[in-house]
């Protein structure tokens, strides 16, 4: 029985107040000590466990089990990769760079070399730390149908950023007509607009009121989070028009967002690939001359809602000019989270064999529950920067039945355990989401936010 499906016994437990019950079993508890550098033995349900969390099953790691291992073969048995792989990565030619495993895969104290084996060959391409992108004040509150007040979105800004996330994507600077999260309680001539009213006079389906009103909130929300440090806080912008808005509001950081599907793009921007890289290069120009950096979106870089799949080349093209206009970063967007391994490696494949892996980030919705797989992958390849959103708030409102994004508690949760820095503290993330869902009145989509509830839940009762 493993320990998932073993309730957990607090009668077994040493006696500890429920924070410490509640970083036993997440970000500390399966970190490696000072003292145990090794396999980062940690105590859970009495039984000693590795930093993995495996619990030292033994695993048969065959070829069926991981399919896309056919397409990246493992340099360090002298195989050399078809992908373009910088020197930062941890894998040149046919040598390892050890400077992005985990300690403990080295080090382990076990003696089981055939076990310590199989992790350094499946946990090998993990960085040491990875950086985390919040997305969810704008990715995952853009798609709300309740209207979200100013002030709880920079509350929220607020408590991730002092969980000691190190980018959290604030606002957006798009057009209030394209957008449905806006401000319902403006006043027109001192009255006040119902959602209703607005609908009913402003049209549009229900999207969009007055261009000055959207952008005041994300003014506002910016100017709210004026002098916030800790965290780099970059705002989107679809155009120069955004780009204008957003530094005169004080953004410091933007990213501009271009699709591979052409059919995306249309009703995401309202214009061709092409024409959207014409825009960007406009903006990454008057960025450069501000000393502003700007981070680069790919979206549908596996699927489409009205295409279908999505060549690997498609996705190449568009974030190769993306990264030569300037893009310091190129986030690559799984839009409607139909991505598997199987697919996201081609895609990563190339991606990465036109832009530099230390360049890259994933970006995954949860729609199919793959986004932790595609995740890990992402790392065994290289990539050390992943988007998320609290309480996997989000979705996409030009790709319907999209789900949110994979929720940030529970990467870090995974990170952590995979013995991954990430400088995120666990508890303070769990709390900007459940400050979130209560305010939207509805539970988490982070499974290991409603797991670790119940942890505290059931010692409340203690
Ligand atoms: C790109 C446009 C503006 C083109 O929209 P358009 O209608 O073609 O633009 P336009 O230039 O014809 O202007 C129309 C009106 O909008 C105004 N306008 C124009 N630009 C702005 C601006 N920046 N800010 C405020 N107002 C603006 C402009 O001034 C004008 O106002 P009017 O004269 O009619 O009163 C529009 O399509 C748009 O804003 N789209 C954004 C939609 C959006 O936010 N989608 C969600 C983004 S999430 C995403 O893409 C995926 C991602 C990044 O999360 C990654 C992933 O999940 O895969």
């Amino acid at each position: 029985m493993s320990s998932l499906e073993e309730p957990l016994g607090f009668d077994k437990l040493p006696s500890m107040n429920t924070i410490e019950r509640i970083q036993r079993f997440s970000s500390g508890a399966c970190r490696p000590r000072a003292d145990d550098r090794g396999m980062g033995h940690c105590w859970i349900e009495g039984r000693s466990c590795s930093s993995s969390n495996s619990c030292e099953e033994d695993y048969e790691y065959t070829r069926e089990t991981f399919p896309w291992k056919r397409q990246t073969r493992d340099p360090c048995q002298g195989n050399r990769r078809t992908m373009s792989l910088s020197s930062k990565n941890m894998v040149s030619g046919s040598s390892c760079d050890s400077r992005y495993l985990p300690d403990h895969q080295y080090s382990s104290k076990s003696n089981d070399k055939e076990k310590q084996g199989i992790a350094n060959k499946f946990l090998k391409g993990i960085p040491k730390f990875v950086k985390i992108v919040e997305v969810g004040p704008r990715d995952g509150l853009q798609n709300e149908k309740n209207i979200v007040p100013t002030d709880v979105k920079v509350e929220l800004i607020h408590r991730l950023v002092s969980s000691g996330l190190p980018v959290v994507e604030a606002t957006s600077f798009v057009s209030p007509k394209w957008v449905p999260q806006v401000d319902y309680n403006w006043e027109i001539d001192g009255e006040k607009m119902s959602e209703e009213r607005s609908q009913g006079e402003l049209g549009g389906g229900g999207l969009m009121p007055k261009a000055a009103l959207m952008l005041a909130d994300a003014r506002d929300v910016m100017e709210a989070v004026h002098g916030l440090e800790g965290s780099r806080l970059p705002v989107l912008t679809p155009n120069l028009k955004g780009f204008e808005a957003a530094v005169a509001a004080g953004a410091k950081e933007v990213a501009v967002f271009a699709s591979a599907s052409e059919s995306f793009s249309k009703s995401n921007i309202n214009c061709s690939i092409k024409e959207s890289l014409a825009r960007y290069r406009a903006v990454t120009h008057a960025a450069k001359e501000l000393s502003i950096p700007v981070r680069g979106y790919v979206s549908c870089v596996i699927g489409c809602p009205e295409e279908g799949s999505i060549s690997p080349s498609k996705v190449a093209y568009v974030a190769k000019e993306l990264h030569d206009m300037g893009c310091f970063e190129i986030s690559l967007g799984d839009t409607i989270g139909v991505g598997t391994p199987g697919t996201v490696v081609a895609m990563l494949e190339a991606v990465m064999a036109v832009v530099p892996v230390e360049k890259l980030a994933v970006h995954f919705h949860d729609t199919y529950g793959q986004s932790l797989p595609n995740i890990l992958l992402s790392l065994q390849m290289g990539i050390s920067v992943v988007d998320s959103s609290v309480a996997g708030l989000g979705g996409c409102p030009y790709a319907k039945g999209a789900s949110g994004n994979v929720a940030t508690e529970d990467v870090v949760f995974m990170l952590h355990g995979l013995g991954v820095r990430t400088n995120v503290d666990l508890v303070k993330l769990l709390s900007a989401g459940d400050f979130i869902c209560k305010q939207l009145g509805r539970p988490s989509g982070s499974k290991t936010a409603v797991a670790l509830s119940r942890v505290t839940a059931d010692a409340s009762k203690i």
